[in-house]
């Protein structure tokens, strides 16, 4: 089996071609694949199939999806199925337009948390429109060093982005965050961030069924919608560990903006079961 490794501000990715839908993906093979010691090692799996040979119902958000060609099939690195990839869509689409899979630079890529629009851009940039951030309520995460408070932000999936005193570089994100669950049903992806500068935020993560990340595009778009005040238009440069992105917020949603790289193709060689 091919595949392909990118990643988007060290955000990172094992690619699977499965145009044909093909593949039967289970939990295990992806953690096995995403090991970073006995497997090819990633923060998640993008499996790269052609819409109308998903085999998944497309309602409710991910409906629009269905007019797309490609559909990204996103995996965490614990196999968990996610809605949506901010960083994860941008590889995904540099992959497409690097195999000659879609003519031209501005594509529309399925998810289950609908159509998204990517345009690659010629200095290497590709910037994805993630829809209108939904900023809700203020609620509460467990961490191992302590607890930290912030608001839920839904960009097609969840998060807790949580502004702190201090630098986020200081907070303890091992171990996965206790959350609500009542307020997380489905769990959730926790930010700690900090504004940096004006206009630059500096942020850190813990990722629904991956862990600690250097970078995570939905989590820099939820930051940026929870640093800016409500009905405002607003761009931030939002710094991670793994790099920087820019968003900006206005009327028509958010567009995040960033580096989507692939770095290797090869073969797969492992036993990824029946
Ligand atoms: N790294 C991603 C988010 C991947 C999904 C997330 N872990 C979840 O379960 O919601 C990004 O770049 O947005």
């Amino acid at each position: 089996m091919r595949f392909a490794k990118g990643h988007g501000t060290e955000n990172d990715f094992v690619i699977i071609p499965d145009p044909d839908g093909a593949l039967d993906l289970r939990p295990a093979a992806v953690a096995a694949l995403c090991d970073r010691r006995a497997g090819i090692g990633a923060d998640g799996v993008l499996r790269v199939v052609r819409t109308a040979a998903l085999g998944e119902a497309l309602t409710g958000p991910a409906a629009s999806a269905a007019e797309c060609e490609w559909f990204m099939d996103y995996r965490n690195a614990d196999g968990s199925l996610a809605e949506m990839c901010g960083n994860g869509v941008r590889v995904f689409a540099r992959y497409l337009a690097d195999r000659g899979l879609v003519s031209g630079k501005d594509l529309a890529v399925g998810t289950r948390a609908g159509a998204r629009r990517v345009v690659l851009e010629d200095e290497g940039e590709v910037t994805v429109d993630m829809g209108r951030p939904e900023v809700g309520g203020e609620a509460r995460a467990v961490l191992a060093g302590g607890t930290v408070t912030g608001a839920r932000v839904h960009v097609g999936n969840p998060h807790l982005a949580c502004r702190i005193e201090g630098s986020p570089a200081e907070v303890d994100l091992s171990g996965r965050p206790q959350l609500d669950a009542a307020e997380f049903p489905d769990g959730a992806n926790v930010e700690v961030f900090t504004e940096a500068a004006p206009g630059t935020l500096e942020m850190r993560v813990n990722e629904r069924g991956s862990g600690e990340t250097r970078s995570c595009g939905t989590g820099i778009v939820a930051v940026a919608a929870a640093a800016t005040a409500p009905g405002q238009d607003a761009t931030w440069r939002v710094r991670v560990p793994g790099g920087e992105c820019t968003v900006v917020l206005d009327a028509d949603g958010a567009r995040l903006r960033g580096p989507a790289v692939i770095v290797a193709e090869g073969e797969i060689l492992m036993d990824l079961g029946a």
